[in-house]
């Protein structure tokens, strides 16, 4: 299938600067892909490369196959939601959503028939009256995206756009952009988002972005259960990377500890990490068995309790556990390090 989206190859140079670097990516009609990355990895870059606010200093953007590299943002056709919900102040909510479609000289009949279609698809059929100013953050962003899905666009771009809204707003928000993505199952949504929940939730594929690069790209699921580079283990569910040495097809080596892990392929000697999610590493009372550490610190964080363990061994290790009875900060404790944690490989 044609891909909705594509990059190949694109870099973007700012003077000295390198936002992006060679970044090839494609995007499948009605997929949504996350790009996720720490701040300045070159995720916006490569948005506004899609959206064309910004020319590619190499490389070519194409879209349903037709190359777009040269083509004006307004000619893309595309639906664009930014951070700022960048409505028109002036203009009341229908009118707002109404501006694309008068610009490309729709009969007025049709675009009232398309405005409340759109509003009553983002749940704000009763504000089409409204200046943005009268509507809470939530309902401008909302209006936003109703505004960008108006002209029907293959493809919706969104740059972070839950993260002017606070916590318990973007959770709604979340399951709103769920809901629509479910409406629309033609539409390919490229994400762009620094928040790993958001993206596990709403994305089929994410791409981790660092440094100007694609680290790593693949199906949600597997990318969380089974990243293949370290960077992805430790961004994506905050995994712990402990240095450790392939022994044979299914067990590593931690110090002169071995562990249960699938070596998937890689040969004896290899040093690679052993990506260990805090929820996974279980901590009891040392009774001589297992990895010996010192309990550093405790944290209560309301569902359970974050520890700081440094291993004997010599590694600091992040546990968080449901209680803590019977372990005190100080203490020597007994480490339990599930089998099957994936072995990541270290940049
Ligand atoms: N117009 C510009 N001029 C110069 N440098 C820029 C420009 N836009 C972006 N950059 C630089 O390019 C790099 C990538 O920026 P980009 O905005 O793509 O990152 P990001 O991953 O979207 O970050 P954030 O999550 O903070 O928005 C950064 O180092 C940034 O400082």
């Amino acid at each position: 299938m044609t891909p909705a989206v594509e990059l190949r190859g694109v870099s973007v140079h700012f003077g000295r600067t390198v936002a992006l670097h060679g970044l090839d990516l494609a995007v499948a009609p009605g997929e949504t892909l996350a790009l996720l990355g720490p701040s300045g990895s070159g995720k916006s870059t490569a948005l506004k490369a899609v959206a064309g606010f910004l020319r590619p200093t190499s490389g070519r953007v194409l879209l349903a196959g037709r190359d777009v590299t040269d083509t004006p943002p307004n000619r893309r056709g595309l639906g664009v939601v930014v951070q700022s919900y960048a409505l028109f102040p002036h203009l009341k909510v229908a009118d707002n959503v109404a501006f694309g479609l008068r610009a490309r000289r729709m009969p007025r009949r049709a675009v009232a028939e398309r405005v409340e279609e759109v509003l009553d698809l983002v749940g704000m059929a009763g504000f089409r009256d409204r200046y943005p100013r009268q509507l809470s953050g939530g309902q401008q962003q909302r209006v936003a995206i109703a505004r960008a899905l108006a002209i029907r666009p293959p493809v919706l771009l969104l740059d972070e756009p839950l993260s002017a809204l606070d916590a318990a707003l973007r959770e709604e928000m979340v399951a709103e952009l769920l809901r629509l993505r479910s409406e629309l199952p033609d539409t390919a949504i490229v994400h762009v988002t620094h928040d790993q929940g958001e993206a596990l939730a709403l994305a089929d594929r994410i791409a981790v972005m660092r440094d100007a690069r694609l680290v790593e790209v693949g199906p949600t699921e597997s990318l969380y259960h089974r990243p293949a580079e370290a960077f992805t283990a430790s961004f994506l569910g905050a995994s712990n990377l402990l240095p450790v040495e392939v022994v044979d097809a299914d067990t590593v080596r931690l110090g002169d500890v071995r562990l249960a892990a699938s070596s998937g392929g890689l040969p004896p000697g290899e040093a690679v990490a052993l990506g260990v999610r805090p929820h996974r590493v279980g901590v009891r009372e040392f009774t001589g068995h297992g990895l010996a550490a010192r309990l550093v610190a405790v944290q209560w964080r309301g569902t359970g309790f974050r520890l700081d363990l440094d291993l004997e061994l010599g590694h600091r290790l992040r546990a968080e556990v449901p209680a803590v009875e019977g372990l005190a900060v100080g203490s020597r404790v007994e480490v339990s390090i599930p089998d099957g944690c994936p072995l990541v490989r270290v940049a």
